[in-house]
């Protein structure tokens, strides 16, 4: 949440001062993630006119620091909670008197442990309290819960204890009522201006003409203001409605629980004290609880803490925090805090809403915006000066054609009258000028256009709740209504995308991983589950390999039955193919005892394990990238089972290997592993043991297939079609991405040739700055990029120019999902750190809803584009008539109550109407608008200045 500090923002801003037009340039605020002092000062240039109207769209920063402070009381309610409980437990300590399980007071009669005491468990981060009540096995049993089997999934059982322990939700803050949106709207500065003023001219014109005829002036500036604030509120009102459901639908998360010895999906709300939930990398971690065991854990606390720092979570430090993110291994705890007993319960309990993001084309349509209002206001002025001045030198006239006032003869009550008769002209040219239909075009447009991309079924946002049947029913398009605006910002940016960098598993390929071959003691099998002619001891590694090396698991049922697989899908795949060579998981996995894991990720693209074998041995276990291990290979086993050491000959043959598998698009994984002396392992430092990496012994390898998306093709010539430029980066090795590549279009014969077109991760990283933005312009394929080269693509793609358009699934793309311009994640594979980086998310996970979008994005920016040309031409045509008419004759051809009416009929209607318009064709074969092109072009300036010509 910390933004960058003031000096760098400050000459950004400036240059961009001095680059573009200068009335633009003030409000180009980068689409996502702006420094919170630069927003402010924005909203200061803006205050001008009307903050609290212009921004109701817009990001509230009030409520960020409301946000920021509440978290701080809540941490500081939790430590004080901790203090106490060490106070007292120091106290107790003291009489020789200390917690046993027994002690503890039960709430009811089936768990021995009272919610209090959880609730001070949870605070407790030394652990003090968890080692009293017998660590975390203990504690399994005071919950009568089965470390390895959950809490039954029995229906009465997970109502008892949400009964007694709390259920995984929280109140929502109550909404605010219409009543607070119409108050807020009426603190319009103009508006309150022009109730003055009605309210005078009504007391004035009732006073001099009588009740009966002098109510009329007033009461229908009166009427005006309040239509105004009725729409006004209304809007805002349903605006907030959106707000709420988006929220609701965003935290409704999707997690995996172990119960009755099953891991099954389950929503995040539905979670109980008792339960058992893996974690893996790229999960936020869905209660307070107790790790039970895991992995090279870190945990990003940053959402409760505030401080940026990965923490490293172990049996020494095993709690963990509700609402914070897993960023590195895997593990699985025991869910101890739920709801509102957690300071994630407590903080989203009391946060009213969630806080929007700026989106960029309403910046810069309040950039618009308030030019014409600072114009307005200036014209107004002048008016008024004049209109006064003539009025009180006795040079204008009344209908009637007598001079208004006469200095001497005129009296004090009709001069007045009439002085306040000229300064609501004047309040009212400035309401014309200001073109509050600006945003409410905007939402109408956005609106309209996600009702119509639900029809086109693309996308948007977590909709899995809702079936079609609801979906069409009238209250349901309301809440189509609602979902969308916040994130469909981004909808429009992608209008203007002139790039998307896209990763290649998951979203140009179904995910969908099967081992289709296999090569083993220097043979490859065939077909490649056939390990009849493989020396059994070679065998038998492998298998220890696969079945101790994984971050997946193997679910025997115990009726029997096929077994289950669950895991990343490339571990799948692995775990699946191992079952077919006869592997038993259960089995494999009892008969050796693992002393350190270090998981798979993508920056190392290797994952290792160390387990012990026997009272002499370990043996290490590596898998991973094919050309990555087989270079850390010094020898290979031979089909009788004996060792070879790696000759050149030999390296090249496996070598070649792994290119014809790549080149068949296959995902290449290689085993290889090491025997190593029990006495040389570190015993008693074994969470700082580097396993041993080099001299490995190769077991085998395998070639994974996960075919294209089918339509991928055609997404991709529409796209390049459209001027946008598809480019591929994935983790993948350089072959399998180039035949990918191909296959789905993103490469053609002509490409290849080229040198720079494709390249790896390791060469991009390795250039210096200015050499990377030289070349990132014509990179197609990255291959063997690590989430940082993926981060390093998008910014020197920003930097040319681009808008960047990012799709990812994993968590190793979460940082370019973050940089980008537009992020989009995949629904159904995605995970949890990944949707939360993205401001779009795909939920079908296909490509082509990629498209989609774009062509969405670009109607809601032709159509905005044309609604802004109308605004400014009718507001700049009554402008001139209006200074024209009163410089020349004193009077505006237009009173206050009628060009009220125009306003409102203009700002409301005329949005409608231009807003929704569906998007054509030909959208799809212009040239993306890009970063640099003003909203308003030329050519519309030109067209307006002739349309006003004609009028
Ligand atoms: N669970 C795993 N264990 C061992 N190696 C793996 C595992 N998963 C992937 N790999 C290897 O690591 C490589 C890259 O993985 P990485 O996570 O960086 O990319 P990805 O996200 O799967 O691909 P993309 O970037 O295209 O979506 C793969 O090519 C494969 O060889
Ligand atoms: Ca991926």
């Amino acid at each position: 949440m910390a933004s960058p500090p003031p000096e760098v923002a400050v000459p950004v801003d400036e240059e961009d001062r001095e680059t573009e037009g200068e009335d633009i340039c003030a409000f180009d605020i980068p689409g996502k993630n702006a420094p919170r002092d630069r927003l402010r000062r924005w909203r200061q240039i803006a205050l001008v006119l009307n903050a609290s109207r212009r921004f109701r769209y817009t990001l509230d920063l009030a409520r960020d620091e409301e946000r920021e402070n509440l978290r701080r009381i809540i941490r500081a309610h939790a430590q004080v909670i901790r203090a106490v409980f060490l106070f007292k437990n120091a106290g107790q300590k003291a009489l020789q008197e200390s917690y046993d399980g027994t002690k503890f007071e039960s709430l009811s009669q089936r768990f021995p442990i009272d919610l209090e005491k959880l609730v001070m468990l949870n605070r407790d981060h030394e652990a003090i309290m968890l080692q009293e009540v017998g660590g975390v096995s203990g504690l399994s049993d005071l919950l009568k819960s089965n470390l390895d089997r959950g809490v039954s999934s029995n229906e009465d059982e997970l109502l008892q204890r949400r009964d007694i322990f709390g259920a995984n939700t929280y109140p929502r803050k109550k909404r605010k009522s219409i009543w607070r949106f119409v108050f807020e709207a009426c603190q319009d500065l103009t508006l309150v201006i022009l109730m003055v003023a009605a309210a005078i001219s009504l007391s004035l014109g009732m006073a001099t003409e009588g009740v009966k005829d002098g109510w009329y002036d007033g009461g229908s500036i009166f009427f005006a203001v309040f239509l105004v604030i009725f729409v006004t509120a209304t809007s805002d009102y349903r605006q907030s409605l959106q707000f709420q459901h988006l929220n609701e639908e965003k935290q409704n998360i999707q997690v995996e629980v172990i119960r009755g010895g099953k891991r099954v999906g389950a929503s995040i709300f539905d979670l109980v004290v008792g339960d058992v939930v893996p974690l893996k990398i790229g999960d936020q971690v869905p209660a307070d609880g107790v790790l039970i065991s895991g992995h090279s854990l870190a945990i990003d606390e940053s959402s409760m803490t505030g401080e940026s720092k990965i923490v490293h979570k172990d049996q020494k430090a095993p709690m963990l925090m509700s609402g914070c993110k897993v960023v590195d291994g895997y593990g699985s705890m025991l869910v101890t805090g739920v709801g509102t007993n957690t300071e994630w319960g407590t903080l989203m309990a009391n946060l009213s809403e969630d806080i929007g993001e700026e989106t960029p084309l309403q910046v810069r349509l309040n950039g618009v915006a308030t030019l014409i209002g600072i114009v307005g206001l200036s014209v107004a002025g002048v008016v008024l000066v004049v209109l006064w001045i003539r009025y009180f030198t006795g040079h204008s006239n009344n209908p009637d054609g007598t001079t208004a006032f006469v200095a001497g003869t005129t009296g004090a009550k009709q001069g007045f009258m009439g002085a306040i008769s000229i300064f609501t002209v004047a309040v009212t040219i400035v309401v014309v000028a200001v073109p509050e239909g600006l945003p409410l075009a905007v939402t109408l447009t956005l609106a309209y256009s996600m009702r119509k991309m639900m029809r086109d079924k693309a996308l948007v946002m977590h909709t899995k709740r809702f079936t079609k049947k609801n979906l069409y029913s009238s209250i349901n398009l309301c809440f189509w209504f609602r979902i969308q605006v916040r994130r469909l910002s981004s909808c429009e940016t992608m209008g203007s995308a002139t790039t998307i960098c896209s990763d290649k598993t998951g979203t140009l390929t179904l995910n969908k991983m099967t081992v289709v071959e296999a090569y083993l003691s220097g043979t490859k099998l065939n077909p490649c589950d056939n390990t009849g002619m493989i020396f059994s001891s070679v065998a038998s590694l492998l298998v220890e390999g696969i079945a101790q090396n994984t971050a997946g698991a193997v679910f025997s049922p115990e009726d029997g039955g096929a077994a289950e697989v669950a895991g990343s899908p490339t571990e799948k795949a692995i775990l699946s193919w191992g079952l077919e060579i006869g592997m038993n998981f259960t089995d494999v996995r009892s008969k050796s005892s693992v002393l350190r894991v270090l998981p798979f990720n993508s920056v190392k693209k290797r994952g290792g394990v160390a387990v012990q074998v026997s009272d002499a041995y370990v043996h290490i276990h590596w898998k991973g990238a094919a050309e990555l291990v087989l270079a850390s290979c010094k020898s290979w086993f031979s089909v009788d089972g004996s060792v070879h050491p790696m000759s050149s000959d030999k390296y090249n043959e496996l070598k070649r290997f792994i290119d014809d598998m790549s080149m068949s698009s296959l995902r290449c994984i290689a085993f290889a592993y090491c025997t190593c002396e029990l006495s040389m392992v570190p015993r008693e430092d074994l969470d700082k043991w580097q396993l041993p990496e080099e001299n490995l012994t190769l077991l085998g390898m395998v070639g994974i297939k996960d075919p294209c998306r089918p339509g991928v093709r055609d997404a991709v010539q529409l796209c390049s079609a459209a001027g946008v430029k598809v480019r591929m980066v994935t983790g993948d090795n350089v072959e399998t991405a180039k035949a990918i590549a191909f296959e789905c279009g993103i490469l053609n014969a002509k490409d290849a040739a080229s040198e720079t077109i494709i390249i790896e991760g390791k060469v991009f990283r390795e250039m210096s700055e200015t050499a990377r933005e030289e070349v990132a312009d014509k990179i197609t394929v990255m291959a063997r990029s690590s989430p940082n080269d993926k981060l390093l693509l998008v910014q020197a793609l920003k930097r040319k120019g681009h808008v960047v358009a990012v799709t990812g699934d994993g968590t190793n793309d979460a940082p370019a999902l973050h940089e980008a311009d537009i992020g989009l994640s995949m629904g159904i594979s995605g995970t949890e750190v990944a949707k939360e980086s993205s401001d779009i998310i795909i939920l079908d996970d296909d490509f082509t809803s990629v498209v989609k979008v774009v062509r969405w994005g670009r109607s809601v920016y032709a159509n905005i584009q044309k609604f802004i040309q109308f605004q400014l031409t009718v507001n700049v045509a009554a402008l001139v008539i209006n200074v024209v008419a009163a410089v020349s004759s004193g009077a505006v051809p237009l009173n206050a109550v009628e060009l009220l009416w125009v306003n409102l009929i203009m700002d409301t209607l005329g949005a409608l109407a231009l807003a929704t318009e569906p998007p054509t064709d030909n959208l799809m074969k212009r040239h993306p608008v890009g970063r640099r092109e003003p909203l308003v072009t030329n050519i519309m300036w030109r067209n307006l200045f002739i349309q006003l010509f004609i009028r």
